[in-house]
C-alpha cells in the first residue's frame, strides 16, 4: 500500500506502507501508481516526496513474490513515469534504500538521505541484477567503475559514502521527511532536465575495455560458476556502449535469464534460510520466541590456541569483557601478541579504537570466578575437557553458563561432570573464529532453554549466524563432512588423484577442493581424532583387514600421510607439496602419485579411469545422504539448518543453495537412484546406503523442500 497526504500546501507526500521493510509488493506498486496519478493531477501540488513508513524507505522488490505468479503494475514503467513527471519528485531515504528501493529513488529527480541510512543494489546476492533500470541509471549517475563495484558486490554504502559518490544530493541528521519537503518546496517549478538520469549520457573512462575486462576477471575469480555477477558486468557494459533504451532491453534480457535460473532460486532460498535458522526450537520445547536469554557482560575463554584467540577477539570486538586463560606460559605470551594484533587490525579496518582493554589475561583458571559465561577451547581431548568442566563447575559463580568449542565430542558427557548440567551447551566456532560467520549452538539432553537462548544471542551479538543443533558425534557440519572425506579417499584408492577430485569440486563451486582444504586445515587434526577413537592401526597393516574397520571399508591413506609427517601446509607437504612449511601455493607432488601407485599395488587395487560425474556423485550424494540421516534423527530441525551450516562453514557454493536444497534441485529420485547404484557397487560403504527418510520422501512424491517437514514429522522446518 501507499498513503497520500498533502503537506505545506503544495507538496504531495507518498508513503510506502508494507512492514517490515516496505518491500515493493503488487499492492505497494499499485499504491505508488495511484498516488503518483493523484499528485500529478492535483493542480495545487507543485512537487512530490516519496518516503517509507517506520523509518525505512524501501527494501526492494518483495522477494516472497518471486516464486509466485507476479501480478500488479510492473516496476520499470512505474519508475519511468516518476522520472518523466513534470513536477519534481524527491526521495526521502531513511533506514534503507536497497535493490528496487534504490532503483525507485534513482527514478526520482532528487534524493535526500538520513545520515544513518544504508543504500545499495544487493540483487547479485539473490542471483539477480538490478532489473528496474539500476544497471543503466547508476553508471550514468556515479561513473562506470563505481557502479560496477557496487552492482557486482551488492555492497551497502553509508549515506556519507552515497553523498561522496553522488548517489544522493543531501544528507541530513534531522527529520528526513521535513528536510525533503523543504527541499521539494525549494525546487518546485525549476527545470528537471539535468535530473532525469536516464536522459544523461554515460560518462566513459578512457580505458573502458580494460575496465570491463578487469571487472569480468574479478567476478569470475570471486564466485566460481555464479551467473549473476557476470550478467551484472554485461548489463553495465550495455549502459556504457548502448543508448539508454537499448541498454534497458539488454538489462531486461539478462535479468530474465537470471530470474529463471536455478541459481536465483537457490540464492533466494538461502536468503530466507539464513533468517529461518533464527527461529530455532529444540525437541525439549525451547524456542526462540519463548526462551529468554540472560545478559552476558563478562565472558571467559579457556585455552588460547588457534580457536581461543579468535573467540577472544570476536567477544572483545562486540564489547564484552573477556578473561582469557592459558596455562602454557609460552602460548600465553604468543596469544597476548596474537590477540592484540588481531584487535588492532580489525579496529583499523572498521575505523574504531581497538578493544585491547577488554581482555584480561591469566594463566590460572581461578580467574573465571566472576564471569557470566565460559567458552572452553582446549585440546580436543575428552579427559582434559572433563577435568576442566569439573573445575569450572566448582569455581564459577552460580548460574555461569559453561560452553565448549569441541568439534564433535559428547556435550552430555561434559555436562555430567558439572553440578548444573542445564548450564552446559556447545558453542562450536569455525576457524578463524573472529572471521567465520557460523556458530553451531549444540544443546545437550539437559541444556536449559535459557542456556541455549543465551548462546544463540551471544552468537548474534558477535555477528554470527547461529544454528541450534542436537548433540551427536560431529554435530551437523563435521558429521556430514565425514562421508564426503571418506568418498574422496576411496576415489584415490580406486585411481583418482587429489588434483582430479579437487578440480571437480572446485568446478562445482567449492572455494577449495577437499584435499586442498585438508592441507590448509592440517591432516593431523583428523588423525588425532581417529587415533583417539581407535581407528588408526598401531602399525601398518597388510592383508584384507588393512582397509576395514568395524566391518566397513576404511581408507588409511590419511593416517599413512601423517605417519610421514605430511600434515599439509604447516609442514610443507600433504596431499600436495608447498615451497616451504607454511607455504600457500599447492603444487602436484610426484612423491604422492608414486605413493598412491605403491599403495594400490600393495593392496591389490587396480586403478581405473574415474570420470568427473562419479567424483561429484559419490562425494556429494554421500554427504547429502548423511544430511537426511541428521534430519531423521532430529539433530537438525530442518533442511535449512543444514544448508546454512554447510554454506557458511564448509564453503558450499551459495548459488547452489546448500546440500539439501541441491538434492531437491537434482531430484530426490535421482539422488536415491544414484545412491542405490553406488551402494550396490560398494556394499561395504554404509554411507552410500540410501537412508529411510530419503526413500520416504521419494515415496511421498518428492515434495518441495518447504514441505519436507510434513514427511519428517519429528522436527519442524521454519521455512
Ligand atoms: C523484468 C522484471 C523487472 C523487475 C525488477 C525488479 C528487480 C529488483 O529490483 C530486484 C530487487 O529489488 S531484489 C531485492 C533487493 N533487496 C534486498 O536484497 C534486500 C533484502 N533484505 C535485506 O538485506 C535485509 O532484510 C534488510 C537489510 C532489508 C533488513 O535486515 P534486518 O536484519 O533488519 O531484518 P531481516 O531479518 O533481514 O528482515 C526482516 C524481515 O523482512 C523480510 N524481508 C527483508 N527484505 C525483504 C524483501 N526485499 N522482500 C521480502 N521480504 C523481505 C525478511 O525475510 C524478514 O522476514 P522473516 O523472514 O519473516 O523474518
Ligand atoms: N582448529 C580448528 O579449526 C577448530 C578447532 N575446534 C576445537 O577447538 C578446540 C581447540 O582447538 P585449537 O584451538 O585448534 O587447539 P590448539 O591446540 O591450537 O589450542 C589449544 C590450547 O589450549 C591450551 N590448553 C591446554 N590445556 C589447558 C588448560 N588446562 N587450561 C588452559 N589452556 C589449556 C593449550 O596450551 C593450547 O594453547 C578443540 O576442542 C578443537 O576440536 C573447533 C573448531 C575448529
Amino acid at each position: 500500500m501507499a498513503l497520500y497526504t498533502r503537506v505545506s500546501g503544495s507538496v504531495g507526500v507518498i508513503t510506502l506502507q508494507n512492514p517490515p521493510v516496505n518491500a515493493l509488493s503488487a499492492a505497494v506498486r499499485q499504491g505508488i501508481v495511484d498516488m503518483m496519478d493523484r499528485a500529478l493531477s492535483e493542480p495545487e501540488v507543485k512537487s512530490v516526496v516519496i518516503c517509507g513508513q517506520n523509518g525505512k524507505f524501501c527494501g526492494g522488490a518483495d522477494i516472497k513474490e518471486f516464486g509466485t505468479n507476479m501480478s500488479g503494475p510492473a516496476l520499470i514503467p512505474l519508475i519511468d513515469r516518476i522520472e518523466s513527471a513534470a513536477k519534481p519528485v524527491v526521495a526521502a531515504i531513511e533506514g534503507i534504500a536497497l535493490g528496487g528501493g534504490l532503483e525507485l529513488a534513482l527514478g526520482c529527480h532528487y534524493r535526500i538521505a538520513h545520515s544513518k541510512a544504508k543504500l545499495g543494489l544487493p540483487e547479485v546476492s539473490l542471483g539477480l541484477l538490478p532489473g528496474a533500470g539500476g544497471t543503466q541509471r547508476l553508471p550514468r549517475l556515479i561513473s562506470i567503475p563505481a557502479a560496477l563495484e557496487l552492482i557486482t558486490t551488492g555492497r551497502h554504502v553509508t549515506a556519507a559514502e552515497a553523498l561522496q559518490l553522488g548517489i544522493v544530493d543531501k544528507v541530513t541528521d534531522r527529520n528526513t521527511l521535513d528536510e525533503a519537503v523543504k527541499f521539494a518546496l525549494s525546487v518546485a517549478g525549476k527545470s528537471l532536465d539535468l535530473h532525469r538520469i536516464s536522459t544523461n549520457p554515460c560518462p566513459h573512462p578512457p580505458d573502458v575495455d580494460a575496465v570491463f575486462e578487469t571487472a569480468m576477471q574479478r567476478v569470475r575469480q570471486r564466485a566460481r560458476g555464479a551467473l549473476a555477477p557476470v550478467a551484472c558486468v554485461q548489463a553495465v557494459r550495455a549502459a556504457a556502449t548502448l543508448p539508454y533504451a537499448h541498454g534497458m532491453e539488454r538489462e531486461r534480457e539478462l535479468f530474465k535469464g537470471l530470474f529463471t535460473s536455478g541459481q536465483a532460486r537457490a540464492l533466494q532460498y538461502y536468503f530466507f534460510a539464513q533468517r529461518a535458522v533464527g527461529r530455532w526450537s529444540t525437541p525439549g520445547g525451547a524456542r526462540w520466541d519463548t526462551s529468554k536469554p540472560r545478559p552476558v557482560r563478562r565472558a571467559a575463554v579457556i585455552g588460547l590456541g588457534t580457536m581461543g584467540r579468535g573467540i577472544t577477539v570476536a567477544l572483545a570486538q562486540a564489547g564484552l569483557s573477556v578473561v582469557a586463560v592459558e596455562t602454557n606460559e609460552k602460548q600465553l605470551t604468543e596469544a597476548k601478541q596474537g590477540v592484540s594484533d588481531m584487535l588492532e587490525r580489525g579496529a583499523r579496518r572498521r575505523g574504531v579504537p581497538p578493544a585491547l582493554d577488554k581482555v584480561i589475561y591469566s594463566h590460572k583458571i581461578q580467574a573465571v570466578a566472576d564471569v557470566d559465561l565460559v567458552i572452553e577451547a582446549v585440546f580436543e581431548d575428552m579427559e582434559l575437557k572433563k577435568a576442566i568442566f569439573q573445575q569450572l563447575s566448582a569455581l564459577c559463580k552460580p548460574g555461569t553458563f559453561l560452553c565448549t568449542n569441541t568439534s564433535g565430542l559428547d556435550i552430555d558427557e561434559l555436562a555430567a561432570q558439572t553440578q548444573n548440567p542445564e548450564l552446559v551447551v556447545g558453542m562450536h566456532f569455525f576457524a578463524p573464529a573472529h572471521v567465520m560467520k557460523l556458530l553451531e549452538v549444540v544443546y545437550g539432553q539437559k541444556s536449559s532453554p535459557q542456556a541455549v537462548a543465551t548462546a544463540m544471542q551471544i552468537g548474534s551479538k558477535i555477528g554470527k549466524v547461529s544454528v541450534a543443533v542436537g548433540n551427536c558425534r560431529g554435530f551437523v557440519g563435521n558429521r556430514i563432512l565425514k562421508p564426503y572425506l571418506e568418498q574422496a579417499f576411496f576415489l584415490l584408492e580406486e585411481g583418482a588423484t587429489p588434483e582430479l577430485v579437487d578440480k571437480v569440486l572446485e568446478e562445482f563451486g567449492f572455494a577449495m577442493g577437499v584435499f586442498r582444504m585438508s592441507d590448509l586445515s592440517g591432516l593431523d587434526v583428523g588423525w588425532r581424532v581417529r587415533k583417539a577413537i581407535g581407528l588408526v592401526a598401531p602399525e601398518a597393516l597388510t592383508g584384507p583387514y588393512a582397509r576395514v574397520r568395524e566391518g566397513h571399508r576404511y581408507s588409511p591413506l590419511g593416517d599413512l600421510l601423517c605417519e610421514q609427517v605430511r600434515f599439509g601446509q604447516k609442514t610443507g607437504r600433504g596431499w600436495y607439496q608447498y615451497d616451504k612449511p607454511g607455504g600457500r601455493v599447492a603444487k602436484p607432488d610426484p612423491w604422492l602419485h608414486r605413493f598412491l601407485e605403491e599403495y594400490r599395488a600393495q593392496h591389490g587395487l587396480v586403478a581405473r579411469r574415474i570420470d568427473h560425474q562419479e567424483v561429484l556423485d559419490r562425494c556429494l550424494y554421500a554427504l547429502i545422504n548423511e544430511g537426511f540421516r541428521i534430519l531423521e534423527d532430529g539433530i537438525a530441525a530442518g533442511p535449512e539448518d543444514i544448508d546454512v551450516i554447510y554454506v557458511l562453514g564448509y564453503g558450499w557454493p551459495q548459488h547452489r543453495g546448500g546440500p539439501m536444497f541441491y538434492a531437491g534441485m537434482v531430484g530426490l529420485n535421482k539422488v536415491l537412484e544414484r545412491l542405490e547404484h553406488y551402494h550396490q557397487v560398494h556394499p561395504d560403504v554404509p554411507n552410500l546406503q540410501p537412508c529411510s527418510l530419503l526413500r520416504k520422501l521419494v515415496a511421498s512424491g518428492s515434495p518441495p523442500i518447504n514441505k519436507w517437514r510434513e514427511v519428517i514429522k519429528k522436527p519442524h522446518s521454519q521455512l
